[in-house]
């Protein structure tokens, strides 16, 4: 049967990038999305949003919902400080296939620990299984119904405490109208805008950055 279209895009990094170095991985990505297939990863140019931010946070402990192709999760786990500890969950197997090998050609496996299922499943198992007690950050670019929902049940699991920052993707584009509404109104959360475009397009789209200021 054809190939997938992640795992066209796996072909495009082992042809092009450089084992080891993630800037090449995310670099190859970029250019088959942008040149080649438009694929849903956060791109370059709300990617540099994400970098920007996770360099002024340096998180120890990070959780991305919705690993896809780990495009993303290269992004942040090459800026993580050693010692980080960065939880991905995917719950489509053929594509945590696909992101096992981009983050294995970008040398970060020991940075990431891929974790196959469903955040929903997942995230009341997170502190007795992984001994993780509270996330200073959680990247959320999964099934965009889902943002809301996983985010009352990271808050009822303790999971974000005060400091805690989400940083969510597509909040226009596909957009996430109940999310947005909840963080920008919570007195609970501080939140805010990054403007930029969907990926690889000129369509606007952006980040919502929102920190939570405790209970
Ligand atoms: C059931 C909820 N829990 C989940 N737990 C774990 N993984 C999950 C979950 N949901 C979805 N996933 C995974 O996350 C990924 C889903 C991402 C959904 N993203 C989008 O729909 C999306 C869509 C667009 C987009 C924008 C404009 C268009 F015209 C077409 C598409 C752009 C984006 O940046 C997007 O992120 C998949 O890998 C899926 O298997
Ligand atoms: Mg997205």
């Amino acid at each position: 049967t054809r190939k997938s279209r992640p795992q066209r895009l796996l072909k495009a990094v082992e042809g092009k990038a450089t084992l080891g170095d993630p800037q090449s991985v995310i670099t190859a990505i970029d250019h088959f999305c942008r040149h080649k297939e438009w694929a849903m990863n956060v791109g370059d140019e709300k990617g540099s949003i994400l970098d920007s931010l996770v360099i002024e946070l340096s998180p120890v402990n990070v959780l991305e919902l919705g690993t896809y192709c780990g495009y993303s999760t290269v992004r942040i786990a090459r800026l993580l400080p050693p010692g980080a500890r960065f939880i991905t969950l995917e719950f489509n197997p053929d594509y945590a296939a696909v992101a096992r090998q981009v983050i294995g050609w970008a040398g970060l496996e020991d940075k990431v620990q891929l974790v196959e299922g469903a955040s929903g499943d997942w995230i009341p198992r997170l502190r007795e299984h992984f001994g993780v007690q509270m996330f200073d950050l959680v990247f959320l670019d999964h099934w965009k119904d889902q943002y809301l929902p996983d985010t009352k049940q990271l808050e009822e699991c303790g999971l974000i405490q005060k400091g805690t920052v989400l940083l969510a993707d597509n909040v226009i584009c596909p957009g996430t109208p109940d999310y947005l509404k909840y963080v920008r109104n919570s007195p609970h959360y501080d939140s805010r805008y990054y403007r930029s475009h969907l990926e690889y397009t000129k369509v606007e789209d952006g980040l919502e950055k929102s920190v939570f200021l405790g209970f």
